[in-house]
């Protein structure tokens, strides 16, 4: 009996104290919330609710939060996760121009057993070290090589394509997402996976299963709970998509290993330095010969900065490239202009040996693709959270905010865009360089996107293959998106256009 009262008060306390402890850490936070706006939520689930299913509601909701409510809004996710969802310019220059606000927020978590902590997700002195390591890599002769990996794998997605011409509505999105997986893995790692003509390989599946995990794990609060995700069926079916995901990835490092040490010993590269100029290199390559606090980066860091660029630089550019496609299907007069370049720089020829001066001199391409990207930004919204006090022209925001730009709302604001609805390529011919943070598809400032040069040109490549090769309609029956937030943004209902052979 007395055991059972011990055990009982014991108990009792750890309940108490554990109370106390989110009280006092929420206490500051709870504070710093109470005077902005926001929709009014539910007991216990605050807001939680207007996600609905999955992923489908996020967006909606958070744009219709932003037009109700202004653009710094508070949004309440189960009884003690509270996030500010920021479309307000000064706010998101003030924020992505920090060099305190750093650190990803919580719901990052989910991406860890994938990714470790490579350059999206680490913090500190590592992401620090990191990023000045890798930011090399993204050298202009170093992405001049991809340009023939891209057009090889454009290649496989036109001819596959051509077998759809003339039919009167194709889903371009998964042709597209496959051709963008085999660039992936051919530039991060230097394999093929033949992902285009092989889509049941293991590899692609569980790049797709791990995609669907992290972000249901995201948004559902019990699959978000590591102890709760356990009992989870997904948490088996994770184990065993990682499973075959750093098996890759980890044979791959160790083999461009041995060899790199065997080229060496042969003294074929007698000028480290070059390396990756002199010779076609994949961004693995050029991480073995990094070195960080003067020594090597072990293979676990490189299999996590590798399995980065897997995630991170695939779906991304699928979205953009898809929802340019489609943009041109239904903006005639602007597929047009694009043509007319495309004839300019390369006369009839259909498939040309395109170099990197080429894709310098596709600008209206460029004009179309940032269009593309600020309707529909494939990173929808980014978040991050403050690991200590920031003041903020005299707001204290205190440490433990989740901070979430909505790129998509800022990009929809009729004061930085007139006519935000218009598909209008040109106005960044006037606008582009002004009001840097009303336009950032890619984030800003320290912690922005690393792979944007590689992005813009794969998409250049790609896109300018496929305006070359096919005349793109609307599809029929009429095909409008119906966009939602995933890993990144996608349209539930794909991305549907149809396709006429040019002659
Ligand atoms: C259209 C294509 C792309 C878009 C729109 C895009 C967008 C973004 C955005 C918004 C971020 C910031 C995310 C955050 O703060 O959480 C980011 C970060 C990052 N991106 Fe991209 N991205 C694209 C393509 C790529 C590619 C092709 C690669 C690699 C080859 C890449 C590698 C990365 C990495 C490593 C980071 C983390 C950088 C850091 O935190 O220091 N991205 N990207």
């Amino acid at each position: 009996m007395n055991f059972l009262l011990d055990f009982f008060s014991a108990f009792i306390v750890l309940v108490v104290l554990s109370l106390w402890y989110v009280f006092f850490k929420q206490y500051n936070v709870s504070k710093f919330f109470k005077n902005i706006p926001g929709p009014p939520g539910i007991p216990l689930l605050g807001n939680a609710l207007d996600f609905k299913s999955k992923t489908k509601g996020v967006l909606t909701a958070f744009l219709n939060y932003t037009n109700n409510y202004g653009g710094v809004v508070k949004i309440q996710i189960g009884p003690f996760r509270k996030l500010l969802l920021i479309s307000d310019y000064k706010f998101i220059e003030f924020v992505l121009s920090s060099t305190k606000i750093i650190n990803k927020s919580h719901t990052y978590k989910t991406m860890l057993p994938w990714l470790g902590t490579g350059l999206l997700t680490s913090e500190g002195m590592k992401w620090k070290k990191h990023r000045r390591i890798i930011t090399p890599t993204f050298h202009f002769k170093i992405l001049e090589q991809f340009i023939n990996s891209f057009d090889t794998a454009t290649d496989v997605m036109v001819e596959k394509l051509k077998k759809h011409v003339g039919e009167p509505t194709v889903d371009i999105y998964p042709f597209v997402t496959l051709c963008a997986l085999d660039i992936i893995c051919e530039t991060a790692m230097g394999t093929t996976i033949n992902a285009q003509s092989n889509e049941e390989s293991e590899y692609v599946k569980s790049v797709k299963e791990m995609g669907r995990i992290i972000i249901e794990r995201a948004l559902a609060p019990q699959k978000n709970n590591e102890f709760l995700f356990r009992f989870t069926k997904d948490f088996q079916l994770q184990r065993k998509a990682l499973n075959i995901l750093h098996k890759y990835t980890n044979n791959v490092i160790r083999k461009r290993r041995q060899e790199l040490l065997k080229e060496y010993s042969s003294k074929e590269m007698e000028n480290p330095a070059d390396i990756g100029i002199k010779k076609k290199m994949a961004f693995l390559d050029l991480l073995l010969q990094a070195r960080v606090d003067d020594r090597p980066l072990t293979n676990e860091e490189i299999r996590e900065e590798v399995d980065t660029f897997m995630f991170e630089g695939h779906d991304t550019t699928a979205s953009g490239i898809s929802f340019a496609l489609y943009s041109l299907a239904n903006n005639p007069e602007v597929q047009e202009k694009v043509y007319e370049e495309q004839l300019s720089i390369f006369g009839e020829e259909k498939n040309p040996t395109v170099i990197y001066k080429n894709l310098q001199e596709m600008k209206y391409l460029e004009l179309v693709i940032k269009e593309a990207l600020r309707l529909y930004p494939s990173v929808p919204f980014y978040a991050r959270e403050t690991n200590q006090e920031v003041d903020m022209d005299g707001v204290i925001i205190p440490k433990g905010v989740n901070i979430t730009v909505f790129a998509y709302g800022i990009h929809r604001d009729p004061k930085y865009f007139p006519d935000p609805e218009k598909f209008n390529p040109d106005r960044f011919d006037t606008i582009d360089g002004k009001l840097p943070y009303a336009y950032v598809p890619f984030s800003a400032g320290p912690r922005n996107c690393i792979g944007q040069k590689f992005a813009m040109l794969e998409m250049k490549s790609t896109l300018s293959k496929v305006i070359r090769n096919f005349k793109l309609c609307p599809a029929t029956p009429h095909h409008p998106l119906k966009l939602v937030a995933e890993t990144v943004l996608k349209s539930d209902n794909g991305v549907r256009l149809s396709l006429l052979k040019r002659v």
